[in-house]
């Protein structure tokens, strides 16, 4: 490792009283000793916290909470019994007025830091009523503790579970799901997968629940095809969860954390669950990516279709469009859309979707977006507006620099990661656009992620 390039004044350890002054990108209070960062997770700004110090980087170090010297009024106490131990949330102690406070201020830091981006409105976060229950998708390890089956999220940074018995943030469907074919699996003796000799058969329970039809899925991924006694255990999840409605396994045989293999097998009922959004219905396969807050999805779709503009002419691509969620909002606005996704299954779900809503203008394609969308400019497609939706890691600069060639009037950007947005802001705002404004939307209360829409539109100027 580098030496740092003036002495570092901490040492781990030793304590120290800290100043917390802003959270991080994963929610850790942040402040400095002496000008030195020091991360200090569960610490919130306006507090003075003692912290034990428990690792030093060059640039920073990390802190352990020890005790809260000054509280601020924001603190408030966890709903969750096992919210300090489990990695699954990370703000739980942070009132929800203020956690859509800080998750505006995460975006602005982003802009500005990162993307250098002066003068952009950011809009208040929009955030949930009644921010608890809403998830409909619980992806859950299986482990041992004790020498019994036991289900739960990561402890922080760690692979070692949390038992949980229930999530507050999760659809109540989801926790039945998980705790009732948990017990199946227990009864009949099918072993969990152990990642450190892999060997054992199920690595992680999957529920997916549809709000607004009540349809529920149960996805059992597992480390080999052969389920032993696999008609008896449909047989137990049908009678004991009623509302199930499609029984999947995916077969993943490999040393990874990636949670899906690629090998998708129906072991009962239906291949897809559906749900709405809006007027617009979707089927939604096992391994599809679907917003997990479909209450918020309303929220962010609605930004997304108003900051395209659209009149009816227009002709639009949708990039990173997954089951063509946000495509079919757009096509019965625009003339043409254009949906391109990586996953084979999704681009499936897609175009039967489109035909499930009559919609006879959206077109899809499976491929990367950044060898597709090319493509399509060598062939002469002109677009009105383009949408993204990348993952976190954001969009490639192949893509970016297409974009920046077929010059749309309008990019609206949807993001789930501040920093890459950012990134990707200024590479737009360096080839002809001007970033107009951003709106946070809170589609993950309780966690530090924030989502946000973008518009930018065409600088006549430079573009
Ligand atoms: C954040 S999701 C958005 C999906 C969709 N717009 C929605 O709201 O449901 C990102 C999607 O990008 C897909 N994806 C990842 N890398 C991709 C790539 N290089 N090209 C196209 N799609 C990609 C993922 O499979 C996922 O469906």
């Amino acid at each position: 490792m580098a030496k740092p390039k003036f002495p570092v004044p901490i040492e781990k350890n030793n304590y120290y009283e800290i100043d917390i002054t802003g959270l991080g990108h994963e929610g850790e209070g942040v402040g400095k000793v002496e000008g030195f960062t020091v991360f200090v997770p569960r610490a919130l700004p306006g507090e003075r916290v003692k912290a034990k110090i428990t690792k030093v980087q060059k640039t920073y170090g990390y802190g352990r909470l020890i005790e809260t010297l000054v509280a601020t009024p924001d603190r408030q106490e966890p709903p969750c019994p096992i919210y300090h131990r489990c990695g699954g949330c990370q703000l739980q102690h942070l009132s929800y007025e203020a956690q859509l406070r800080h998750k505006r201020q995460t975006v602005v830091d982003a802009l500005t830091r990162i993307g250098k981006l002066e003068g952009v409105k950011v809009h208040e976060t929009l955030g949930m009523e009644e921010p608890w229950l809403y998830r409909n998708k619980a992806q859950v390890p299986l482990g041992e503790i004790d020498g019994r089956l036991a289900v739960g999220f990561y402890a922080p940074r760690t692979h070692e579970i949390i038992e949980m018995q229930g999530c507050p943030i999760q659809h109540p469907y989801n926790d039945e799901i998980v705790h009732t074919t948990k017990q199946i699996l227990q009864e009949l003796g099918i072993k969990h997968y152990d990642e450190q000799t892999h060997t054992g058969l199920v690595r992680h329970i999957i529920g997916r629940v549809g709000f607004h039809t009540g349809e529920t899925m149960v996805v059992l991924v597992t480390n080999g095809r052969k389920i032993p006694k696999a008609e008896l255990l449909v047989e137990k999840i049908r009678e004991r969860i009623p509302h199930v409605v499609s029984i999947i396994q995916n077969v993943n045989t490999q040393q990874t954390n990636v949670i899906f293999g690629r090998e998708t097998v129906t072991l009962w009922g239906n291949d897809t669950i559906t749900d709405t959004i809006g007027d617009i219905k979707f089927d939604i396969s096992a391994r599809s990516f679907f917003q997990v807050n479909p209450v918020q999805t309303e929220v962010l779709y609605g930004k997304t279709l108003e900051y395209a503009q659209l009149t009816g002419t227009e002709t639009v691509i949708d990039a990173y469009c997954g089951i063509g969620t946000i495509s079919l909002f757009l096509a019965k606005k625009a003339k043409d859309v254009y949906g391109v996704e990586v996953v084979p299954e999704a681009i499936e779900d897609a175009k039967k979707n489109a035909a499930l809503n009559g919609l006879e203008n959206a077109h899809f394609e499976v491929g990367g977006a950044e060898v597709v969308i090319p493509r399509w400019h060598e062939e002469g497609v002109k677009v009105d507006v383009i949408v993204v939706d990348p993952p976190r890691k954001g969009c490639e600069e192949e893509l970016l620099a297409t974009i920046a060639e077929m010059k749309p009037e309008r990019v609206v950007y949807v993001s789930c990661n501040p920093s890459t947005l950012a990134r990707d802001l200024r590479y737009l705002e360096d080839h002809g656009f001007k970033t107009v404004e951003v709106q946070p939307v809170d589609m993950f209360p309780h966690t530090f992620h924030v989502e946000c829409v973008s518009l930018l539109v065409r600088d006549r100027i430079s573009g």
